[in-house]
């Protein structure tokens, strides 16, 4: 398979001169506290134990441990690697790729995760598919048809217009108030009635609580559409998202089912990583995890992080999306339309389906549920959730609609590795609480990730770039 390089085309030797001077200094010297750590692991198994345990083999010891093998540690991990650093990824799951994953199990390239290279015109996710020869195609947005609650096709004319009083809304929010409030309130406040008109309420979340991934009464007003996009139409991956990850991670010392449960680590002295497997030592870690799993706090930090960090971690919003691929023998719907809207209540449930005849053979549509609907559909039997989206179905087709004869149904909030979708700008976030996260804490453990930039959070793009950012931190600092 061809991979996509990162490299910023600095000399290899350079990389390798510094890796080994990095390892020098360790080498010199009073013992450091990773040394000391090791010094302790021994010293604990020579002592008589209740349960005998195996003796563990000495800790292997790298340059960089990156955490997470999706796509932000895999930038990060893949242009260290290039520099000649030596680089480690240790990732919870069997697989890599995180939030981008592409199930085949249909006929057609279902995306668990991210389905949109949105706005590929700039977007260095185009340039990785590019590279590695992944055609992409172009879902239209103007190419859509929506229906009223009980399944009264509207005409385009009026949701464009609609969409026109809905971009005037939000104008007018962020011109109107001193004070950050949750979006609802401030809807209400500039255009009381607006949240009841079926088509604005449908808009605001098949559009607003969808690319935010939070629901409309907990997104901040201030912030919540502040984010930066590229040009262009967004596009797709017909052969699956997941070729950007694996392209990647081609080479790279990926340690898969290897679960990060503690960091202990000190200025100067790098850090020791313990997993479910074994302990790693190395002067950074670049830590990728989802917020959903900072904020649960699955991983220990010893000492604590920043006050500063764990606030980040604690008010930045985390929402889910839920998508249901059904799969029928026949397309009973206009083939050639990229998208089907619906007027659902609640607002956030089965609102908008994704035609996967456009882009394949499969007689697929892809409902999606957001705002606060995910927290339902997810707690969901895989036959409840299919029942309650087929009423969807059949208010905009038909009661005599088929049964699907296949499907697949994504949980993400569920997901002990990921615990939801993506960050959003809850009520009181600004800018800083994402961009914080690019401060390094204790010149060792830098993070990355969609939720440590707020230009691009939430977003593929956005994730790589950051990784991107970290390693470069990563080298300037050891390059010192
Ligand atoms: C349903 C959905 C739809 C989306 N749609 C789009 C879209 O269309 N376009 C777009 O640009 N973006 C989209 N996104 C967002 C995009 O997928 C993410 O922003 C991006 O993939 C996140 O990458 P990441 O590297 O930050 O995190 P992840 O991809 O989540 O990588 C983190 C990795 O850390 C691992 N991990 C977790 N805990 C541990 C641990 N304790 N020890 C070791 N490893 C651990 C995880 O298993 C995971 O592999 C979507 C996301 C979702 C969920
Ligand atoms: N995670 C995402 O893809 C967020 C997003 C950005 N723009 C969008 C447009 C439509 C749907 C989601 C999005």
């Amino acid at each position: 398979m061809a991979t996509c390089s990162v490299g910023n085309g600095e000399d290899e030797t350079l990389g390798k001169m510094k890796r080994e001077r990095t390892r020098r200094s360790y080498e010199n010297g009073n013992a450091t506290r990773r040394q000391i750590l090791k010094i302790g692991a021994g010293a604990a198994l020579a002592l008589p134990l209740t349960v005998p345990r195996p003796a563990k083999a000495q800790n292997e010891d790298f340059d960089v441990i990156v955490i997470g093998a999706g796509i932000s540690g895999l930038a990060a991990a893949r242009r260290l690697n290039e520099l000649g650093f030596s680089v480690v990824v240790l990732e919870a799951t069997s697989q890599v790729g995180g939030r981008i994953r592409t199930d085949w199990s249909l006929g057609a390239p279902f995306e668990v995760g991210a389905g949109w290279i949105h706005r590929p015109d700039g977007n260095p996710i185009s340039r990785l598919a590019a590279d590695i020869g992944a055609p992409t195609a172009v879902t239209p947005d103007e190419s859509f048809q929506v229906f009223a609650k009980d399944g009264q096709a509207i005409p385009a004319s009026v949701i464009e217009a609609k969409y026109f009083d809905l971009e005037r809304l939000y104008t007018r929010i962020d011109t109107t108030f001193d004070k950050d409030q949750p979006l609802s309130d401030a809807i209400r406040r500039v255009s009381k009635g607006s949240l009841q008109d079926p088509v604005l309420r449908w808009m605001m979340s098949a559009y607003t609580e969808f690319s935010t991934g939070a629901p409309v009464e907990k997104l901040s007003a201030y912030y919540f559409d502040e984010d930066d996009e590229y040009d262009g139409a967004d596009v797709v991956l017909p052969g699956g998202y997941d070729q950007i990850p694996k392209s990647l991670a081609d080479g790279l010392d990926i340690r898969r089912n290897t679960l990060v449960e503690s960091i202990e680590y000190e200025e100067g002295n790098g850090a020791a990583v313990h997993t479910s497997k074994a302990t790693f030592e190395s002067s950074f870690v670049i830590c990728t995890v989802p917020l959903g799993v900072l904020k649960k706090r699955i991983i220990t930090f010893d000492p604590p992080l920043p006050k500063a960090h764990q606030k980040s971690i604690d008010e930045i919003g985390f929402g889910s999306v839920t998508k249901l691929a059904l799969k029928f023998e026949r397309a009973f719907w206009p083939e050639g339309t990229q998208y089907f809207g619906y007027m659902s209540e609640p607002k956030g449930r089965w609102n908008y389906f994704v035609n996967y005849r456009t882009i394949s053979p499969e007689n697929i549509l892809l409902g999606v549920s957001v705002g606060d609907y995910p927290f339902v559909a997810e707690k969901m039997s895989d036959a409840d959730m299919i029942a309650d989206c087929m009423s969807a179905l059949r208010a905009m087709f038909g009661q005599n609609t088929p049964e699907p004869i296949g499907h697949l149904a994504t949980r993400w909030s569920e997901d002990p590795h990921t615990l939801g979708a993506y960050s959003y700008t809850a009520v009181g976030n600004t800018p800083a609480d994402f961009d914080r996260f690019a401060t390094p804490v204790a010149n060792t453990i830098l993070f990355a990730g969609e939720h440590t930039t707020f230009d691009f959070h939430g977003t593929v793009h956005g994730a790589y770039l950051s990784g991107l950012a970290a390693a470069d931190r990563v080298q300037r600092a050891l390059a010192k």
